[in-house]
């Protein structure tokens, strides 16, 4: 059964909408950042503190592996399309649906969030972290919705008729 992928940068609701949309259209539901803590034992600060931002993409990689034959909604983290090789796995094993959202809407909805830890870094990395992601995150979309001023149900609404 292939995955329904929900990717986009952090705030962008992949979370939130994720698990409405797996109600919707009954299916697991998995969140990829939990998936990561659970295998880890430790929180996405901590790892990032221990091993670096390199640690935590070798625990992010092995994850989304373990999810690939799950047949399940999977909201990835902000970074899952950061390496090809997670890119590649998405495209073979699921549909991707791009959540895409103004760097101001992001900004209003994160605010000064200290469990993330690349939001937590000074205004002009953030913007470049999103400027460079950006048409990433369009080229690999199979499916792409803007968020900005909706809500989590008018997403999954919108979403529901473009994967069937
Ligand atoms: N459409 C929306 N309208 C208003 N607020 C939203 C919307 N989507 C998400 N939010 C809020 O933004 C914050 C981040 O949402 P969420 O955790 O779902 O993002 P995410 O894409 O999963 O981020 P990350 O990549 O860090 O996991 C939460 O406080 C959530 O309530
Ligand atoms: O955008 C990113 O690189 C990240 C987003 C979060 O979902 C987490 O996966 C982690 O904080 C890294
Ligand atoms: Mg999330």
């Amino acid at each position: 059964m292939v995955n329904i992928y929900l990717i986009g940068f952090m705030g962008s609701g992949k979370s939130s909408v994720g698990i409405v949309l797996s109600e919707h259209l009954k299916m697991p539901f998995i969140d990829l950042d939990q998936t990561i803590v659970d295998r880890a034992g430790k929180s996405i600060p901590e790892i990032f503190a221990e091993g670096g931002e390199s640690s935590f993409r070798e625990y992010e990689a092995e994850a989304l592996r373990s999810v690939e034959t799950e047949g399940a909604v999977i909201a990835t983290g902000g970074g899952i399309i950061e390496t090809m090789e997670n890119r590649s796995v998405m495209k073979r094993s699921g549909t991707t649906v791009y959540l895409h959202t103004d760097f101001a809407s992001i900004i209003e909805r994160l605010k000064e969030d200290p469990n993330r830890p690349l939001w937590n870094q000074d205004h002009s990395k953030r913007q470049a972290l999103y400027e460079k992601r950006l048409p990433i995150y369009k080229e690999w979309a199979d499916v792409t919705i803007t968020t900005n001023d909706r809500t989590i149900h008018e997403i999954v609404h919108q979403v529901e008729p473009l994967i069937k």
